[in-house]
């Protein structure tokens, strides 16, 4: 752990009855950093950010914000803000009272941020929370998670509801103020195009186990599929970590791990090859069921 770790976890593992919902899972999550956590239904996600949040307690392993654990440990908790999918409020609270109890909790709140993202969602601050809609309910969360500016902001699938706009004014003020006001953040969502690119940072959790944890940057560009006559695209690829294969007739489509340099490149043009990107949200699902497949004994080819 170096003076920039925000978050530490080792061995961090949480069992519930029959499920275990999270396995052995160790990171290092810098300071000032936007991390995607990624994964599918039941991944993980919600256990490891509600035991990072002191909500829950693992089983076994530790879990340390700013070298502290969060669980009943007031001053660290003070630091974290953490906006839920089914975020709860106080049983007939207004929009703008759930703002001033935010506003009092923490101490980074920035009112004119909260009142410019009032205006940006439309939202109607007198009405009861309970009257929302489940967009304009999400609004709120998204509005409190970003002008608490806490120094970690965990914002779990935060968007529910809200229309491709309002996640477009989600995403765009989020880089526009942490810009501005770096800190941590940390976004589970399922929608990995969409977040693409505000994203620095990725983890992706499978079956409660870390499968990726690589810089953004790094994934980018990380994979390629080749498309061309069956035969070729074999001789091409040679002993490249295949991904995903599709084949249709005497074509085939396939897509590998690794990075292509110009000469391969070339190579690959005068073998009458398409070369085509791997979007961020192909890489993850390919590496996630890739790797799915060889603990589990399957052969990835076999996935197609
Ligand atoms: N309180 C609980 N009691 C029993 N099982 C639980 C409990 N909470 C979570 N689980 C199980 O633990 C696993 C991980 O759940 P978790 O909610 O962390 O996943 P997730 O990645 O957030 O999923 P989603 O994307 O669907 O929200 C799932 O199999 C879930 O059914």
């Amino acid at each position: 752990m170096t003076q920039s770790t925000a978050i530490a976890t080792r061995e961090l593992t949480k069992t519930y009855k029959d499920v275990r919902a999270l396995d052995n899972i160790n990171l290092d999550l810098e300071a000032h950093r936007i991390y995607g956590l990624l994964g599918r239904n039941g991944a993980g996600k919600t256990t490891l950010m509600s035991i990072l949040t002191g909500q829950n307690y693992p089983d076994h392993g530790t879990a340390l914000i700013f070298g502290h654990e969060p669980f009943e440990h007031d001053p660290t908790l003070s630091r974290i803000c953490f906006i839920r999918e089914s975020q709860k409020y106080p049983e007939d609270f207004k929009v703008h009272q759930a703002f001033t109890a935010a506003a009092m909790f923490f101490e980074n709140w920035d009112e004119q941020l909260a009142q410019n993202l009032v205006q940006d969602f439309g939202l109607p601050t007198k009405r009861r929370i309970k009257k929302l809609s489940r967009g304009q309910l999400s609004a709120v969360g998204v509005i409190i998670g970003m002008a608490s500016r806490a120094e970690i902001t965990f914002f779990d699938e935060p968007y529910l509801g809200l229309d491709a706009v309002a996640r477009q004014v989600f995403y765009d003020r989020l880089v526009e103020d942490f810009a501005e006001h770096p800190r941590t953040i940390v976004l589970s969502s399922h929608l990995i195009d969409e977040v693409a690119n505000l994203l620095e940072h990725v983890i992706v959790i499978d079956k409660g186990r870390i499968v990726i944890d690589a810089d953004a940057e790094d994934l980018r560009g990380a994979a390629v599929t080749v498309t061309g006559e069956a035969a070729k695209v074999q001789e091409f690829i040679g002993a490249a970590t295949v991904l995903h294969r599709d084949g249709l007739g005497a074509l085939s489509s396939v897509t590998i791990k690794t990075q292509l340099d110009a000469e391969r490149r070339e190579q690959a043009k005068l073998m009458g090859l398409d070369l085509s990107p791997v979007s961020l949200q192909q890489f993850v699902v390919r590496s996630a069921l890739s790797e799915t497949a060889t603990a589990t004994g399957e052969k990835t080819e076999a996935r197609s």
